[in-house]
């Protein structure tokens, strides 16, 4: 099919003042222009994209935040009889390509902005009566195998029949900036696309806990960003990591076992609490889900975090294990995050679950973890 453009629609951002809107807008066509070689603007609440190359935008589309669906389509003029001309086109290479035929049923859905000397189910019928006779196939407006849309803005009117799906969610940067905690697994992953469907550009930051886990990890991490940076464009995304064995081989030294991993994690959120202090990051993300491991008690949870000033999203607090691996599924991450690195040997074998705050106030105060800490915060870009 010949296509002139892509009509874009977008969601959330229509239900925002007309001054949000408008900071909304530019972004998103900012993003949609750093995906790929095109033109674009919005118009009465359409994106209009006239891309280089049809396919590769249409792939692009489908990861760009803020458009919840897209369609190729093609312009012409609001007149009866080029409507009728480029119908008969249409829906001929559809039959060409073996997507039409007088086997099939369809329906004509036709929404109309504007004045015009016809209404939208008048020419829904004209439009019903020329496929009819042009192919041979029957309408069925209830359960067509095909629809054919028309929509009529004004002068000009868009003629397909694909509605693809896209991301949803808000255009990336226009939320502020976090920190996102990303450790290689599944659940961080995920965490992190939910929070960038919501707007946030995106600092990721990795804890490199060789040599108790492999080597292979930070690799991982590295995949995970490339594939996570497919649903940035327009915004930079950043990974940051902290070399962290030295801080492990002092909890596990130190302090009683049983604690290794609520030390460990304690430690990040300090660190990333800093780091979001330095780079002026609004939030921290992880991947918690309650009670999935151990260390992801409510009383754990509490523990970890106590003192932290900065907000801590964990946009999977409520998803199960399966929730979430069809969403890491869904969007690419699934396969890197399984890739074998072996499991963690700092993790103890019977992890503490109902750590108090005063507790961990307690041994951070008598192990001066903070100085530990501030020494180990050395970070690689
Ligand atoms: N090495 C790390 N670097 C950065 N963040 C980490 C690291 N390890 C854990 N985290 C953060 O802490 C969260 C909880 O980690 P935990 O190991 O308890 O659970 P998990 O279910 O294995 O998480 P994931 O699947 O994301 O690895 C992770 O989702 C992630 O946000």
């Amino acid at each position: 099919m010949d296509y002139d453009l892509i009509l874009g629609r977008y969601g959330e951002i229509a239900l925002k003042s007309p001054q949000v809107r408008r900071k909304f807008e530019s972004q998103l066509i900012h993003n949609i222009k750093s995906a790929f070689k095109t033109k674009a603007h919005i118009r009465g609440g359409r994106i209009f994209i006239y891309p280089a190359d049809f396919e590769e935008a249409l792939n692009k589309l489908a990861k760009i935040f803020g458009i919840i669906s897209f369609s190729p389509a093609v312009a012409m003029k609001t007149d009866k009889k080029v409507i009728s001309t480029k119908l008969k086109e249409y829906v001929e290479k559809l039959n060409s390509e073996g997507l039409f035929d007088d086997k099939k049923s369809f329906a004509i859905r036709c929404k109309r902005t504007g004045k015009h000397d016809f209404t939208s189910q008048e020419l829904a019928a004209y439009a019903g009566s020329i496929v009819a006779n042009k192919i041979g196939a029957r309408v069925n407006l209830t359960e067509p195998d095909i629809e054919i849309f028309l929509d009529v803005r004004g002068g000009k009117t868009y003629l397909f029949h694909k509605i693809l799906p896209g991301p949803g969610g808000l255009p990336i940067g226009t939320s502020g900036k976090v920190i996102s905690l990303l450790s290689g697994g599944i659940d961080s992953a995920v965490a992190t696309y939910l929070i960038m469907k919501r707007g946030c550009k995106i600092v990721a930051l990795h804890f490199d806990t060789y040599p108790y886990t492999s080597e292979k990890t930070s690799i991982k991490v590295e995949k995970l960003v490339d594939k996570l940076k497919e649903y940035s464009s327009g915004v930079k995304f950043e990974l940051l990591t902290v070399e962290y064995g030295e801080y492990l081989d002092y909890c596990i030294s130190k302090a009683p076992r049983n604690l290794t991993c609520i030390l460990c994690k304690f430690g990040m959120y300090q660190i990333a609490e800093k780091i979001a202090e330095n780079i002026g990051a609004l939030a921290i993300v992880d991947g918690n889900s309650i009670g999935q491991v151990a260390s992801q008690t409510l009383s754990n949870i509490l523990a970890t975090r106590y003192g932290v000033k900065i907000p801590i999203l964990s946009p999977l607090i409520g998803f199960d294990k399966v929730e979430i691996e069809n969403l890491a599924k869904k969007i690419g991450t699934y396969e890197i995050s399984i890739l074998p690195n072996g499991e963690c040997t700092a993790a103890p074998k019977r992890p503490a679950t109902k750590m108090e705050p005063k507790r961990l106030s307690r041994i951070r105060k008598s192990l001066d973890l903070d100085s530990k800490l501030k020494k180990i915060m050395k970070i690689k870009y």
